[in-house]
């Protein structure tokens, strides 16, 4: 069996070589007569799924994308040629989750906001959503969430409306993109929308660019607009807009879900939904592969309170200024765009990380947040 995957997918090699004779491949240069020979196909989002892509591959069994977002599979396609398709929801929303925590708190010390009296409004109340949800929780932010689809699913939590989401301090979308349908979030952030944010609002980003308006939000802020914008993710990537970057608060290469454990989190839920599509017993797990964290402890820091601790715990971990530093001095072209991401550090989750907190009051926070005690 012929298993091709991309080779930006960690640890794809120790995972599936007892699968099949396995072969990496750069989404640079795969072409359909690369693949022509293809049992399965393992991606991540860098890779467009397309008609013209699988065109040679006859004998295909299998598609995978280790990412939550899908819009680069063509889903209906492989639906109509029988190819089973799975993705990894879920994967990387607690890396994601720990993106916003990051931008909360680098925020609150730049325009110094008490972090605990920001209201967030969640938008899409799914994996990222609910993760992002649950590390507010632990910190005792509060939050909204705003689903229409699951709300007419019945889910039985407290689910708002848009306009509620608009009153929120922080906006933080976290929606597929959708382009049709009852519930399309393309530019669902459209120049009507971005112009009823106030000054003091900030808005992140870090879905997919198409979610939001990307000349809209740059007219607007270039007329003096001043919402606080962040942004992970861009319209048309890898060749973005480079003139909305000097207006944004905090702006990353489309890095936010990507911690060591978030992208091998998704290769292991492919190889498990492989061996079962195969009918073989699962025997490798992520935690047999993932190296120790450097540094695996912390001692939290004796700061002038506890807020700032909780802080300067969270930016040790990770702070996305030094992400968006790194971004804004090094991106000037789709190229660069893409060599950013690909030689991104290292980073871990909390989960990778023990804390010790001796007596500090929050400390059930901290292990709330997925630290290790
Ligand atoms: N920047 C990154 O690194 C990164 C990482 C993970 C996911 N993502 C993106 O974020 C998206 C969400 O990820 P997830 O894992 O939470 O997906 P998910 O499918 O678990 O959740 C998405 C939620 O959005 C809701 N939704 C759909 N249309 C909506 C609308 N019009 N208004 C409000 N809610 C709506 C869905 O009902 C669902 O609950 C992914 O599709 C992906 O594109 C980006
Ligand atoms: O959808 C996702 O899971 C994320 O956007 C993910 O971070 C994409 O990662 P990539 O395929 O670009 O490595």
């Amino acid at each position: 069996m012929k298993i091709y995957y991309e080779d930006s997918m960690p640890y794809g090699q120790e995972f599936f070589a007892d699968l099949g004779e396995c072969e990496a491949f750069s989404h640079k240069t795969i072409t359909p007569a690369l693949i022509a020979d293809a049992d399965v196909l393992l991606t991540r989002s860098t890779t467009k799924v397309t008609p013209a892509l699988l065109s040679q591959a006859n004998k295909l069994k299998f598609v995978g994308t280790a990412t939550a977002g899908t819009d680069h599979v063509d889903k209906y396609y492989l639906q109509t040629q029988g190819i089973p398709f799975v993705s990894a929801g879920g994967c990387n929303a607690v890396a994601v989750a720990e993106y916003v925590l990051s931008t909360l708190f680098v925020l609150a010390n730049k325009y110094n906001w008490q972090v605990q009296n920001q209201t967030v409004g969640i938008v899409g109340a799914g994996h990222v959503g609910t993760a992002l949800a649950k590390h507010l929780s632990a910190l005792g932010i509060e939050y909204k969430l705003c689903d229409p689809p699951l709300q007419e699913a019945g889910d039985s939590r407290n689910l708002v409306s848009m306009e509620e989401i608009m009153q929120c301090d922080v906006i933080s979308l976290h929606v597929p993109w959708i382009k049709e349908g009852p519930h399309p979030t393309e530019s669902m952030f459209d120049a009507n929308r971005l112009a009823q944010l106030s000054g003091q609002q900030v808005l992140i980003n870090a879905c997919r660019g198409e979610v939001l308006d990307n000349d809209a939000a740059l007219a607007l802020l270039q007329k003096g607009k001043g919402f606080k914008l962040v942004l992970d993710v861009w319209d048309n990537e890898p060749n973005i807009n480079l003139d909305l970057i000097p207006f944004t608060e905090l702006a990353t290469a489309h890095i936010a879900g990507h911690t060591i454990e978030g992208k091998a989190r998704g290769t292991e839920m492919l190889y498990t939904a492989l061996c079962q599509q195969l009918g073989v017993q699962a025997s490798k797990v992520l935690s047999n592969y993932l190296p120790i964290a450097e540094p695996s402890s912390i001692n939290l820091h004796k700061s002038q309170d506890d807020w700032s601790s909780l802080s300067d715990l969270v930016l040790d971990v990770y702070n996305i200024a030094k992400d968006d530093a790194q971004f804004k001095k090094l991106v000037n072209s789709g190229e660069q765009f893409r060599y950013i991401r690909k030689h991104y550090p290292i980073r871990r989750e909390f989960s990778a990380i023990k804390v010790n907190t001796g007596n500090f009051v929050h400390s059930k926070a901290i292990y709330d947040l997925g630290f290790l005690c």
